[in-house]
């Protein structure tokens, strides 16, 4: 028997209402909440995740399923309705009405989301980061430690965005910066001062991705110190020659430095030499990874087993929420997608004992709502079948 786990705090971010047009299988979805946690239960294919996967969409980015913004539409859907998304969110500065779809002005294969906040149309997503920090945990991510890099960076960056949404805007710049300059390079185009400039570009934003990835997880490290409960404890480093740099001389060197690497590498990265994850050189934040080991055990993350994985991330998480609650009085969303039902009833237990310490609305899945019973009335309990959303 779980016992209802401690006292609740106030949660500070919150969805209070998410109406789905569109999205998925819904046609239609509209769900009101408070700020407590939302738990939702239906059998397999009813329309959990796809939830999740809209809440996921009010931040930056591809949403939980790095989706395609074709493919989050709903098959059968009238031609040319294209898929919405909209929310009342609480925030600490009041609420804020976010609406996001996509793009369906173009010829219908537009990738581009369009955001609207408070009625008003903004350019770009990253004005989401200023608004909404979520940081999501899906089935997928059991692989994130033994598969490729780009998974880590992708998870740390979210991160920052919670701290620093600035972070998202200087990504995405370093990202064309980067993309614009190996297609240069490949094509045998583009003269010295377009690609000093580019350079220029790369140097100075990818040296503040790099110093804030390391901010990151130096501050991360010190919330996993203070962890308690059974969670294991986890070792963090981000790896990589620019944050090698930072280690020991100031960020304006560092920029040199990568500047003079690009300019010299100019045609080494034009060749075939630098293929591989991220493509377009070999040196630079789209090269770094996060690096996590399992202190107990004394093992780096990816020869862990897959339920000391999943329990290194669930520690991670948790660590971040706290952070920000901390720092920034307001925790993250949490999207826990099929995260308690891998649990044990004493870690079942300690995940909602955090999570309503931490006073962050969490949204968790299950097929079984006796899963949740721990959460007592401290959640918004929903019941999904078949594409509608029910009270429980
Ligand atoms: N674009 C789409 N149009 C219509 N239906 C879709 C679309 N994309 C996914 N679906 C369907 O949505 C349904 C619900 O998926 P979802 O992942 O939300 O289920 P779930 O309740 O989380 O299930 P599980 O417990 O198995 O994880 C699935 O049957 C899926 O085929």
């Amino acid at each position: 028997m779980e016992n209802s786990p401690v006292k609740v705090a106030a949660p500070k971010l919150a969805v209070t209402r998410l109406t789905l047009t569109q999205f998925r299988c819904y046609d239609g979805a509209r769900l009101n909440t408070d700020a407590r946690p939302v738990v939702l239960t239906g059998p397999n294919g009813a329309g959990k995740t796809n939830l999740l996967e809209a809440v996921s969409f009010l931040s930056p980015g591809r949403g939980l399923r790095r989706a395609r913004l074709a493919e989050v539409e709903r098959i059968g859907s009238p031609a040319g309705a294209g898929w919405a998304v909209a929310a009342r969110v609480e925030t600490p500065l009041g609420p804020v009405d976010i609406g996001t779809g996509r793009d369906m002005t173009t010829d219908g294969t537009s990738e581009r989301r369009l955001v609207r906040i408070d009625g008003h149309p903004v350019r770009g997503q990253v004005a989401l980061a200023e608004h909404v920090a979520l940081t999501w945990l899906t089935p997928q991510m059991d692989r994130l430690f033994v598969e490729g890099t780009s998974g880590r960076r992708r998870f740390l960056d979210r991160l920052v965005f919670g701290f620093d949404p600035a972070h998202a805007g200087r990504l995405s710049r370093y990202e064309h910066a980067l993309r614009e300059r190996s297609r240069l390079l490949r094509d045998g185009r583009g003269d010295d001062a377009w690609l000093s400039a580019l350079e220029d570009e790369m140097a100075t934003s990818g040296v503040a991705v790099a110093a804030a990835r390391r901010d990151m997880v130096s501050r991360l490290q010190q919330a996993c110190e203070q962890a308690t409960g059974p969670f294991p404890r986890a070792d963090l480093a981000v790896s990589g020659t620019v944050e090698d740099w930072l280690a020991d001389q100031p960020a304006l060197a560092a920029e040199d430095a990568l500047r003079r690497r690009l300019a010299d590498g100019r045609r080494f990265d034009g060749g075939s030499g630098s293929a591989g994850e991220g493509g377009g050189g070999t040196i630079g934040p789209h090269r770094s990874d996060l690096e996590v080991r399992h202190r107990g055990k004394d093992m780096p993350a990816e020869v862990c087993s897959t339920g000391e994985q999943k329990a290194l991330l669930i520690a991670i998480v948790l660590a971040n929420a706290r952070l920000m609650a901390a720092e920034r009085g307001q925790p993250p969303l949490l999207l826990l997608d099929e995260v308690a039902a891998h649990l044990d009833a004493e870690r079942r237990a300690a995940l909602f004992g955090e999570i309503l310490a931490i006073g962050a609305q969490a949204w968790l899945t299950g097929t079984d709502v006796g899963m949740f019973a721990g959460l007592g009335d401290a959640a918004n309990f929903f019941r999904v079948e078949d594409a509608h959303v029910l009270p429980a």
